[in-house]
């Protein structure tokens, strides 16, 4: 039988229109898992008798948010190394932590993350972590969608590496396609600086082996682009393409320190890069140069980073910011408009990731959708909704989402997963942390 929602009297972000418009108002379809129809109004094809009729009044409905680089378990590590740069941040406090994590640490911070992530409109993101099957499962329970892999870091002996690329191929066979086809799997080396170049180019050729993504972390810091530049004789971009990793589809998580050669590079492969404001500017690693990576076709998404440098996983966040420190930057109020922000926030986060068919309201995508509450006074007057989604709008705002057709926020609670249990479960996995 097909489950059918009628959302009337709605206003709706349209982000492809030719016209330049950015908003519609009216009537939307939904069949099963996709949207069937977005216009004025209801066409009298559609039967209504057992459809769930919503008053869309005072909501403005975007496609669902797409968080393209993080690592969702690290927030059993909000609060726990602030104020430091990134290597020392990894060195002296990341890493010793994590060395001591369980799976059921990764569940449970996974899952908070989740929660939080689902609140606030998220309804894809991707993960890089270790123990990826917890992650997997909470992608199942949940109904969110996940782009998963497992990270690897290579500053350990081969036959250790060898067990790691293993482990991060099983997973990627595992999980690729499951959860209703909302999981999708990636290779990652964790980045240029912990993964010798043998260990890189293993990688590379199982993405080939299995036809799947690569992904890294890459130019994050000045630093780590000098040391490239000493270890390897070449910068961060020209090391991994002489390693192969720009022959698969790849995206990047934040590129911030790029020559105009690498920005050219990157567009030429059709590398994506995940931009990530609030965790550069808490480590202060730098500004990626946003505006000429979109001039020059590279597609950019947008991603929090872990919850530990971030110190939150708010998208509408992450897109204000996108949309105010390039103008500051570049002096130039125009460098990303509210729609281009919204725009990296979804639909761009879909190219990144390869999914055609979320990211934006158009008739033949799937029903990944967020309604934001719009009858509230930072919302006052209705001139232009996708403006006040980027200046305005917090993760709070958000009323309800849907994945694949499927309510998984209402009214601000999230229908899938226990929040009140998952809050209790992660303070409990922090104090036992701490004493292991
Ligand atoms: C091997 S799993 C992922 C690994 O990445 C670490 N991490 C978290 N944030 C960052 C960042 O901004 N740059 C580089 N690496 C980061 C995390 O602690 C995990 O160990
Ligand atoms: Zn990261």
């Amino acid at each position: 039988m097909t489950k059918r929602i009628i959302i009337e009297n709605g206003a709706f972000a349209v982000l492809n229109a030719q016209s330049g418009q950015t908003s519609i108002k009216g009537t939307m379809v939904i069949e099963n898992d996709r949207i069937v129809h977005l216009g004025d109004s209801l066409p009298a094809q559609f039967d209504t008798s057992d459809a769930e009729r919503i008053n869309g009044k005072g909501l403005f409905f975007l496609p669902g948010l797409i968080n393209t680089h993080g690592h969702a378990a690290m927030s059993l590590l909000r609060g726990y190394g602030d104020d430091m740069v990134l290597q020392s941040w990894l060195q002296e406090k990341m890493w010793p932590m994590e060395a001591k994590f369980t799976s059921q640490d990764v569940y449970w911070g996974t899952a908070l993350s989740v929660v939080e992530m689902l609140k606030g409109g998220t309804t894809t993101f991707v993960d890089m972590y270790d123990h990826m099957d917890e992650v997997a499962k909470v992608c199942e329970q949940s109904g969110i969608r996940g782009c998963l892999m497992r990270g690897a870091i290579g500053l350990c002996p081969e036959d250790v590496q060898d067990a790691k690329l293993k482990e991060a191929v099983q997973f990627a066979k595992d999980w690729n396609g499951k959860a209703n086809g909302r999981i999708t799997t990636v290779l990652a080396p964790h980045a240029p600086y912990t993964c010798p170049p043998a260990f890189i180019e293993k990688f590379v050729q199982a993405a080939h082996d299995m036809d799947l993504p690569l992904h890294t972390h890459m130019s994050e810091t000045k630093a780590e682009v000098e040391q490239n530049v000493k270890d390897y004789g070449l910068r961060p971009v020209a090391h991994l393409e002489k390693l192969g990793f720009f022959s698969r589809p790849s995206f990047i998580a934040h590129g911030v320190h790029l020559t105009d050669e690498e920005i050219a590079t990157l567009a030429h492969y059709h590398v994506a890069v995940s931009h990530n404001p609030g965790s550069n500017l808490k480590l202060a690693s730098g500004v990626a140069r946003v505006p000429e990576l979109l001039r020059a076709g590279v597609v950019v998404s947008l991603g929090t980073d872990g919850p530990a440098s971030n110190n939150n996983l708010d998208m509408f966040e992450e897109m204000r910011l996108a949309a105010l420190i390039h103008k500051g930057v570049s002096g130039d109020p125009t460098a990303i408009p509210a729609a281009e922000a919204l725009r990296m926030g979804t639909v761009y986060g879909a190219k990144t990731i390869s999914l055609p068919d979320v990211g934006l309201l158009e008739v033949g995508m799937k029903a990944d959708m967020v309604a934001v509450d719009i009858d509230q006074a930072h919302f006052i007057p209705h001139t232009d909704l996708v403006s006040h989604m980027i200046y305005s709008a917090s993760a709070k705002d958000v009323k309800h989402v849907w994945i694949d057709g499927e309510q998984v926020v209402k009214n601000g609670e999230c229908l899938t997963l226990d929040e009140e249990r998952i809050r209790h479960e992660t303070q409990q996995c922090f104090e036992q942390l701490l004493q292991r």
